[in-house]
């Protein structure tokens, strides 16, 4: 059999360990032959590919970013016809020989898995996401990295914040969903963590941060860039879009930062995380996850279990089907926010 392995989206720590565990399993015990496009569906309209063989992914468990690119590069061409678009895509998957695919990325990229799987070309989908905002999976790989990242930035900003008696104010990744900021927030003991599923009141937001110097402490805030005020409709953006054409998002920490200071009276300062937390070394727990999801994927490609994810349940690896992957967004919900909420302020 012949695979290709293509990655798209955002990347995230342990796209690399995915691709070494499922080139391990796919190439050594099962014997297909496996191929990587370079920067996602750049290489694959290109024809720019690298074999995929044990060589090839020697020591990529602890590396981060991932060694074929990845790209927001559209899979079918912008504005064409639908049907065009797939037929398109079917066709070059037939001139490289390739049974099936792999396709390592987010809810975007999972989306794809399935249209193209339902339209004829045979695909298998591996949730990659640092924002953990993916269905049919428990946890992406990629999240507990940028977690550990952004609790320590926490930890460093709080002590700079106690010494000036100042409000500190974090913003982390996270368009629609806050699994960043509710996570790191409660993992390093933040006052308030804010997201995107629940916009809260400036009047609130400054309560909270005078209750805390009221106990003779500083305020650490987490913001998650698609946080909106209440009564806001619209995240704070930056200029330009990005390879999708969305709004790039960013600087909501800079907003807040002086509107906290005006109600507050407490000198306050804005630091973005940015890409920060998506490079570097993936954690155990990514690597782990990461390598047994590319496991999984090729022993589902030798069962012939196409039109699946390999999402982790528990402490197994399931191949569950697209559709519940891809159905819905999963965003944080009220229980866990309520949970986090009763230690603001
Ligand atoms: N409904 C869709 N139809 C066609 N192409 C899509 C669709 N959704 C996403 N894509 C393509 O898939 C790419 C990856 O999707 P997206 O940019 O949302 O990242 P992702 O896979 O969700 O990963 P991450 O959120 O971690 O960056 C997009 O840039 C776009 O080219
Ligand atoms: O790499 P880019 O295009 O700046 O994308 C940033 C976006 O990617 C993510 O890191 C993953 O989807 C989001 O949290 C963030 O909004
Ligand atoms: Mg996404």
């Amino acid at each position: 059999m012949r695979i290709g392995v293509l990655c798209s989206g955002g990347d995230s720590p342990g796209m690399n360990a995915a691709i070494r565990g499922a080139v391990l399993r796919g190439v050594d015990v099962h014997g297909f032959e496996m191929v990587g496009f370079m920067d996602g569906w750049r290489g694959f309209h290109e024809g720019d590919r690298i074999p995929l063989d044990r060589a090839a992914v020697r020591g990529l468990s602890p590396l981060g970013g991932v060694m074929l690119g990845t790209s927001r590069v559209p899979p079918f061409a912008r504005g064409s016809d639908p049907v065009e678009g797939l037929r398109a895509v079917r066709d070059r998957a037939a001139e490289y020989g390739l049974d099936g695919l792999l396709l390592i990325g987010g809810n975007g990229t999972q989306t794809v898995t399935s249209l193209l799987n339902e339209g004829g070309v045979p695909t298998i989908g591996l949730p990659k996401t640092i924002d953990n905002d993916l269905g049919g999976t428990d946890y992406t790989f990629g999240f507990d990295t940028a977690v550990s990242i952004a609790s320590e930035a926490i930890d460093r900003l709080r002590t700079t914040g106690e010494s000036h008696r100042r409000c500190m104010v974090l913003e982390v990744m996270g368009r629609d969903a806050g699994w960043i900021a509710l996570h790191a927030g409660m993992a390093a003991g933040a006052q308030v963590s804010l997201i995107p599923e629940f916009p809260e009141s400036i009047e609130q937001i400054g309560e909270w941060v005078l209750s805390v110097r009221d106990r003779g402490r500083s305020s650490l805030v987490v913001v998650a860039e698609g946080f909106r005020l209440a009564g806001v409709d619209r995240a704070v953006t930056r200029e330009g879009l990005d390879g999708f054409g969305r709004p790039r998002l960013g600087g909501v920490a800079e907003v807040l930062a002086p509107l906290i200071e005006q109600r507050t009276g407490i000198e306050t300062r804005a630091t973005v995380l940015g890409h920060v937390q998506r490079g570097g070394s993936p954690t155990a727990f990514d690597r782990v996850l990461a390598t047994r999801t590319g496991i999984a994927a090729a022993d589902a490609v030798l069962a012939g279990q196409w039109g699946t994810m390999a999402g982790l349940r528990g402490d197994r690896i399931e191949m569950v089907p697209l559709e519940e992957a891809v159905g819905r967004l999963k965003t944080v919900p009220p229980e866990r926010y309520e949970e986090a909420r009763l230690n603001f302020g």
